[in-house]
């Protein structure tokens, strides 16, 4: 067996999307890519343990030590699910990443997809779909995120009601899932990881008008999700959850319909689950959701925060320059520095191809720069 060279590409999400919490993702037009070298099995390696670089964003502080990187971890816990116990020797990995990390763009979500995509590819595990998607809901279980950035598209999604026994699996704590591994740990090590129950995610893909737009104004800090959940309230009124039920009915069809209406989308894209929670974090974010309407500014479809935060999903199908610049004025008023960028929904999803020598060399020209 040769050299075996494959690209891995997963999109960016946003998560949510108005009142689907935990339940709506999109996919969309940034992404995470890795080449993954796999040497032939009678190349003298000089490594045992995965070399991995980064370029693009935010990959100054990404920890590069395959037991701490996060792609890694998950690689890891997937070959050990199969009773492989440790990675291949000599494998090279180059990351190279256009998502903003703790921006509310599906960052964890994105590597937690290319982490399950790597254990495949390196225990040649060929996993359905299905399969790949319970060993990230193992690592990021809320499904909104994963499903969308695995599948591509506008999708919806739940958890199947686990068994007593399934449900303990999947509720083990995460440190035992994605376990602090020594630097020196060697294929021994540890006790063997939870077994993931099968078919925890269910979805579909819903419809998408083609002449809608993302505009993504992300604010200059990051928001850790886990924090973002933390301000969350354990129980909601009737009134609450029928509000949102109403409007996510509505949404998911209203969004594929062309032309899309805008008097049916703004409304539809209110949510009293978890962004009132959140305005402590966000800065001007209820300046933001309440200021920009489809009648002050033509062509908006509907505003609200995409995923955990801080970023804000304005969906539109013109005057995404206005529309940009209202929201970030008022980010400005606040304090907060924001970048922008119009994106195009992914229908594709995640997705791996086998690539040769010239092609792979020509793709790391491309990512120059890897620390
Ligand atoms: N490509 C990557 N490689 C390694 N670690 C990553 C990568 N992408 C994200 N992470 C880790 O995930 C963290 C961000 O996760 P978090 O869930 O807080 O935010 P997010 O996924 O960007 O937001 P949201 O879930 O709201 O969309 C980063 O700080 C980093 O530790
Ligand atoms: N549904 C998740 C998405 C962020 O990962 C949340 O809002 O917490």
């Amino acid at each position: 067996m040769s050299t075996k060279r494959h690209i891995i590409h997963v999109p960016a999400t946003t998560a949510n999307v108005g009142p689907g919490f935990d339940v709506c993702g999109i996919a969309l037009s940034l992404s995470l890519s890795l080449l993954v070298i796999i040497p032939s099995p009678s190349d003298s390696s000089s490594h045992s343990l995965p070399v991995i670089t980064y370029t693009g964003l935010d990959s100054t502080n990404v920890p590069l030590s395959p037991y701490k990187n996060l792609l890694t971890r998950v690689a890891l816990y997937v070959l050990r699910s199969h009773d492989i116990s440790s990675f291949p020797p000599g494998i090279t990995i180059h990351a190279h990443n256009e998502i903003p990390f703790g921006r509310g763009l599906g960052s964890s979500g994105a590597a937690v997809i290319a982490g399950v995509l790597l254990g495949n590819l390196l225990g040649n595990l060929n996993l359905p779909l299905s399969r790949l998607l319970d060993f990230a809901l193992m690592v990021e279980r809320h499904p909104d995120n994963v499903t969308a950035a695995l599948v591509g598209g506008f999708v919806g999604s739940y958890l199947r009601e686990l068994s007593p026994e399934d449900m303990s699996a999947a509720s083990i704590p995460l440190a035992e899932v994605l376990p602090e591994y020594p630097s020196d740990a060697g294929p021994e090590w540890g006790t063997d990881p939870p077994k993931a129950p099968t078919g925890i995610g269910h979805y579909v893909k819903f419809g998408w008008a083609k002449e809608i737009r993302a505009i993504a104004v992300m604010p200059r800090f990051e928001l850790a999700t886990a924090k973002a959940r933390g301000v969350l309230p354990e129980t909601y009124s009737r009134k609450d959850m029928v509000f949102n039920l109403q409007r996510l009915a509505v949404l998911t069809t209203a969004l594929a319909r062309s032309p899309p209406d805008p008097e049916l989308i703004y409304e539809a894209m209110k949510d009293r689950i978890h962004q009132p929670y959140r305005k402590t974090l966000i800065p001007g974010l209820p300046e933001i959701l309440s200021t920009l309407t489809y009648q002050s500014h033509p062509g908006l479809l509907g505003i609200c925060l995409s995923g955990a935060g801080p970023t804000i999903l304005a969906l539109a199908t013109e005057n995404f320059d206005t529309i940009a610049a209202e929201i970030k004025r008022i980010f400005k008023a606040e304090g907060v520095e924001v970048d922008w960028e119009v994106l195009t929904v992914d229908e594709r999803g995640s997705w791996v191809e086998e690539v040769d020598e010239a092609a792979a060399g020509k793709w790391a020209e491309q990512h120059q720069g890897a620390r």
